[in-house]
């Protein structure tokens, strides 16, 4: 049975990632702490797999795990899309008139500011997932603190839903990477998520955009990452989706590409999957 590292525990939104990804498929989920733990799990062979959120339609890029993946030299062996629902989750004598503070993950804080807003008294704090949260709060019975999280974690930490779908707009959906350490042939993938560097030279990182513009690549995002060791240089991560133009012009960019590069890792080749909401 495959083995994959989350950051949290069962009832994050990684543990939802997860179970979406493999569907029918018996795996073995591991909860891990935080982002770099995941990601060590992997490296040392603790699990075979690990599922990293990247990004947020909200609240944007999880900077640092780009940073993790290129350190750490993983694969990307596949995405999820998942539509994302928050909830603010309490004890079940709580109203809202009795919180205090609410303690979730900073990404899930990020999504709900609108919301929050409107509690201008409430403490915020920003802790490792949105499910250890629920599951602190009914353990040890935290009276006037709530959490901002899923469905599946107010029902496994016996949490009341004391106010629904909070967060800032309703089409809501976070990416997840799963990582591994060796490459694997994936049959029909369609995206691709490259990394490379260019010089300060004028209109370089425009004619590595024009190359996939020529061989018909739909680029999806494209972030800079401060590159290690230097001041103000930057790398870049571009993930590319090509629906009509096939294999054949897929290489020959990436041929083109390298010659416009200081150097140039795919650092993954999968299939789109986005989970409608
Ligand atoms: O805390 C959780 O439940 C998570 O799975 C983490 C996480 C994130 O890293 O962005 C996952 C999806 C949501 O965007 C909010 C939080």
């Amino acid at each position: 049975m495959k083995s994959i590292s989350i950051q949290g525990i069962k009832g994050s939104f990684h543990h939802e990632a997860v179970v979406k990804f493999f569907q029918n498929e018996k795996v073995e989920i591991l909860d891990s702490p935080t982002f770099k733990s995941l990601v060590t799990d992997v490296v040392s062979k603790k699990t075979d797999y690990g599922m990293m959120a990247i990004e947020n339609s909200i609240a944007g890029a999880i900077l640092p795990n780009y940073s993790l993946i290129t350190k750490y030299k993983l694969h990307i062996i596949g995405e999820i899309v998942l539509p994302i629902k928050h909830h603010l989750l309490v004890l079940p004598e709580e109203t809202i008139d009795t919180i205090t503070e609410v303690r979730t993950h900073p990404m899930a804080l990020l999504q709900c500011e609108n919301f929050l807003e409107k509690y201008p008294d409430w403490k915020l704090l920003a802790k490792d997932d949105t499910a250890t949260c629920a599951r602190n709060i009914h353990e040890k019975k935290l009276k006037g603190i709530a959490t901002i999280g899923s469905k599946l974690a107010a029902e496994m930490y016996h949490l009341k839903i004391l106010q629904e779908n909070i967060h800032d707009i309703s089409d809501n959906y976070t990416r997840f990477y799963l990582l591994s350490t060796t490459p694997e042939k994936i049959n029909n993938f369609n995206k691709a998520s490259l990394y490379f560097t260019t010089d300060h030279t004028m209109g370089s990182l425009a004619k590595v955009l024009n190359t996939l513009a020529k061989y018909k690549m739909n680029m999806t995002k494209i972030q800079s990452v401060p590159l290690s060791g230097s001041v103000f240089q930057y790398s870049f991560h571009v993930d590319i989706v090509s629906k009509e133009s096939g294999y054949d012009t897929y290489y020959e960019a990436l041929e083109e590409i390298k010659t416009q590069t200081g150097f140039l890792h795919v650092l993954g080749e999968y299939k789109e999957y986005k989970i409608e909401k």
